[in-house]
């Protein structure tokens, strides 16, 4: 049986919607930790770590990453090349014992660059499959963390220690937790989440160029609305997505044009069958979601 780890000092790099929420998870189940967090602003204080610290759910906050040398694990929760961007810079930091994982939507890069920097056995992927279009520590809340899947990416350099540590947070907090390799993890996510993104910005960004007179957007009704709501997202967010997992991205696109190919070619052949069977099957598979 793998020994279980007691962690007590817990670092943040990045503290929006998915950081202030595992933070408020860490501080319901772990009471007494220690959370420090970056204020990159570095020469301004940083009003929303303020906030943090005054609900009690920071303790510290550092303009220096040497800071975070007495972590036992640090989370890196910015957008997902901002986490990239800092490896090198906290690898010295990164104390033989700590613990490395990061939210980011897309697991291939930053897996390549831990790689390259020999962090793979401090290191385990870490993707909550949970959030919303809002953003920021002040719409966080541990709830997010509940009857969510949390997906693992360790490879097998890292400690099982380490990795029975996360999946016993994940579970405590609520999580369902799921392990598997980065590839398929970009792969699945690209079908179930980055393009349905890519494909709902399309969606709005056409109807919005015909929308010259504000006809089409009062007018719109539940399913517009229903398929779109995502696009209230943060564009630097999803822009980061796309520029990560671009290979999986463009794979699951073409597939999904060749399935709106068929749909209008049905369409302009008013193929009642083909329209039905479209529905029919769309209906089954969506119904048990
Ligand atoms: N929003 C969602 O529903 C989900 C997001 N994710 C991933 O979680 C990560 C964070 O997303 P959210 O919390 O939703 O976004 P957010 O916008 O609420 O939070 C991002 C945080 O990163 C900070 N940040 C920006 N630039 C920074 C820099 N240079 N240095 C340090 N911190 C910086 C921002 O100040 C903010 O606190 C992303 O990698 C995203 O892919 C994962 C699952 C769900
Ligand atoms: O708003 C929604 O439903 C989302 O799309 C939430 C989400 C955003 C990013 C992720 O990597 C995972 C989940």
């Amino acid at each position: 049986m793998t020994e279980q780890l007691s962690f007590n000092n817990f670092g943040f790099i990045g503290f929006g919607l998915i950081g202030g929420s595992i933070a408020h998870a860490l501080k319901e189940i772990y009471p007494s930790s220690n959370i420090i967090a970056y204020n990159y602003y570095k020469t301004k204080t940083h009003k929303k770590l303020e906030a943090a610290k005054q609900d009690g759910i920071v303790d510290n906050i550092s303009t220096s990453l040497s800071d975070f040398s007495d972590c036992d694990v640090i989370f890196l929760c910015a957008p997902v090349l901002t986490n990239i961007s800092y490896l090198n810079e906290l690898s010295p930091y990164i104390s033989e014992n700590c613990l490395l994982t990061d939210v980011g939507s897309v697991k291939g890069n930053i897996h390549k660059v831990v790689a390259e920097l020999g962090l793979n056995k401090n290191f385990i992927g870490g993707h909550p499959m949970t959030g919303s279009e809002k953003t920021g520590y002040a719409n966080s809340d541990s709830s997010y963390l509940k009857d969510a899947y949390y997906i693992l990416t360790p490879t097998e350099e890292v400690p099982a220690e380490y990795t029975s540590w996360l999946k016993n947070f994940i579970i405590t907090a609520g999580s369902h937790c799921e392990i598997m390799d980065y590839k398929t993890h970009d792969n699945v996510t690209a079908a179930i989440s980055h393009c349905p993104h890519i494909i709902s910005a399309s969606l709005i960004n056409t109807v919005a160029k015909l929308d010259d007179d504000g006809k089409y957007g009062r007018l719109a009704a539940g399913g517009l609305k229903d398929i779109t709501r995502i696009s209230s997202s943060s564009p630097e967010m999803w822009q980061n997505i796309c520029l990560s997992n671009p290979d999986a991205i463009v794979s699951f696109l073409n597939r999904y044009i060749a399935t709106l190919t068929n749909a209008k070619e049905a369409v302009i052949s008013g193929d009642s069958d083909k329209l039905m069977q479209f529905f029919e099957s769309a209906k089954k598979y969506r119904d048990k979601l």
